[in-house]
């Protein structure tokens, strides 16, 4: 963080406790918001990012850093996608990590004989069922996928292997079909079946309907892997828990195919505000950061400044207004709490957009002693400098402690100022030597 910035010492504000207004609406019956589970496919889904490389040793430490996060499911790269591919697998198979480690795979006998001999709790299978895919990708038609489904299903069930099946495309598929498969399967004893919006294509309120008139034909769960391209991937995650849905799909920073699908971070930042106890309880948040720095720097990228939560300017205030505010009662331009992930809360001060209240904070973190109006008077000091460059804190202080000592003690002030250079006025920089 730059040193532009200046932590704050929060001032303790109790408030009564009351019903959270950001939590489930108690109309969803079937909602899952305060039940849910993660699936985090940054080392199957994330590989898939145009920047992804992950050696064997980075998929370890992803997986470790993962499970230590507490996500409930691990999902890896197909075992059939390379002969690495499928060692790395079973390596992370060994780790004895308490995340289920799952395998993605083609709804194909061919690749499920190789899965179930990897070592993993349970399979991920997909099948595109949109007429796109039917199609251009496979070219089968919904008797041949039900009719290979239900062969891939029962095959790793007698495996004791956990087992799902997602259709591939599912909101540009034919609702009838959907439900007709997912029917199927459900009814042979599938573990979970998936929802996928592949293309990013769907907004909140057709995942919420599919997902009740889903629930009503399926008794096992439901997971759904959404993609960003139309950027509604958290609020869709969030919508299908309220609508009955139980797992959600993430990668770390959001990576995958093109702009990626639901950001770990992105969605935990909802989450808390939705059901805090359960998710507090459940994920250590203080190491999102670590985990997002770790995969950031596997594949390259920087941390979004925009990022939710660990973005470099997430939990910082600048303007006058919302810094007097902050500086009262921290809840009043805060959603989420940075002290829960680890994280410190800054007041940006040292800007023209900056008020007396936070020029105050500043004069007694300085231990300095200065009248409202005084305070009031250096601030507008400030902001006209601030008018002229970007300021940094070191002109701020400056600025303060010139003031401070002009109005304590004034000669000695007026010798100071004789002795200075008055070319190196600040606040007139386009002065010229004479
Ligand atoms: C939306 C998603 O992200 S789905 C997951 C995507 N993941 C991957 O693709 C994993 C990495 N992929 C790979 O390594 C390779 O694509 C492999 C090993 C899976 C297949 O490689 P290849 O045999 O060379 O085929 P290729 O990739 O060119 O084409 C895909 C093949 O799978 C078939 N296919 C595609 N989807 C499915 C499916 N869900 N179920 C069954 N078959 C499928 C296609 O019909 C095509 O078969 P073809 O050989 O008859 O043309
Ligand atoms: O297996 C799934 O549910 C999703 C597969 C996938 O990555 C997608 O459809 O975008
Ligand atoms: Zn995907």
């Amino acid at each position: 963080m730059s040193e532009d910035f200046q932590k704050v010492t929060e001032s303790a504000v109790t408030e009564p406790q009351q019903a959270n207004p950001y939590g489930p609406n108690p109309a969803d019956y079937l909602s899952n918001v305060k039940n849910f589970q993660l699936i985090d496919s940054t080392l199957r889904e994330g590989e898939q990012f145009a920047n992804a490389f992950f050696s064997t040793e980075k998929k370890i430490e992803i997986a470790k850093a993962l499970d230590d996060f507490g996500v409930d499911y691990i999902e890896l790269t197909s075992p059939v996608a390379s002969e690495q591919s499928r060692s790395d697998c079973e390596a992370i198979c060994k780790l004895g990590l308490k995340a289920k480690i799952l395998t993605h795979i083609r709804c194909h006998m061919d690749d499920a004989r190789v899965a179930v001999e990897t070592g993993v709790d349970g399979v991920d299978v997909v099948i595109g069922t949109s007429k796109f895919l039917r199609q251009y990708s496979h070219g089968k038609d919904m008797n041949y996928i039900a009719k290979s489904a239900v062969e891939v299903i029962e095959f790793v069930k007698s495996k004791g292997i956990e087992i799902r099946f997602s259709s591939e495309d599912s909101f540009r598929s034919d609702l009838v079909d959907l439900l007709n498969i997912y029917k199927t399967v459900d009814q042979i004893g599938v573990n979970r079946v998936g929802i996928a919006d592949t293309v990013g294509c769907a907004n909140p309120r057709q995942v919420y309907e599919l997902i009740r008139t889903l629930k009503s034909v399926v008794s096992c769960d439901i997971e759904c892997h959404f993609h960003n391209d139309t950027g509604c991937a958290i609020a869709n995650a969030y919508t299908a828990l309220e609508g009955g849905a139980r797992l959600i799909d993430t990668c770390v920073l959001g990576i995958g195919e093109r702009n990626g699908i639901v950001p770990l971070g992105g969605l935990m930042a909802r989450m808390i505000v939705a059901a805090p106890e359960y998710v507090k309880s459940k994920y250590k948040l203080h190491k999102l950061r670590d985990l997002e720095n770790l995969v950031a720097e596997a594949v390259e990228v920087n941390i979004p400044f925009n990022n939710p939560i660990t973005g470099f300017c997430a939990f910082t205030h600048k303007a006058g207004i919302h810094a007097k505010a902050i500086l009262a009662n921290p809840s009043t331009y805060e959603i989420l709490d940075p002290h829960d992930f680890g994280m410190k809360r800054y007041i940006h001060f040292a800007n023209r957009l900056t008020g007396w209240n936070a020029i105050k904070s500043r004069v007694d973190q300085l231990n300095l002693n200065l009248a409202d109006d005084q305070i009031k008077e250096v601030t507008n000091k400030i902001k006209k400098l601030g008018d002229v460059r970007p300021l940094n804190i070191d002109d701020v202080d400056s600025i303060i402690k010139d003031f401070h000592a002009e109005v304590s003690t004034p000669r000695l002030a007026a010798i100071k100022r004789d002795h200075a250079d008055l070319d190196n006025d600040d606040l007139n920089p386009k002065k010229t030597k004479q």
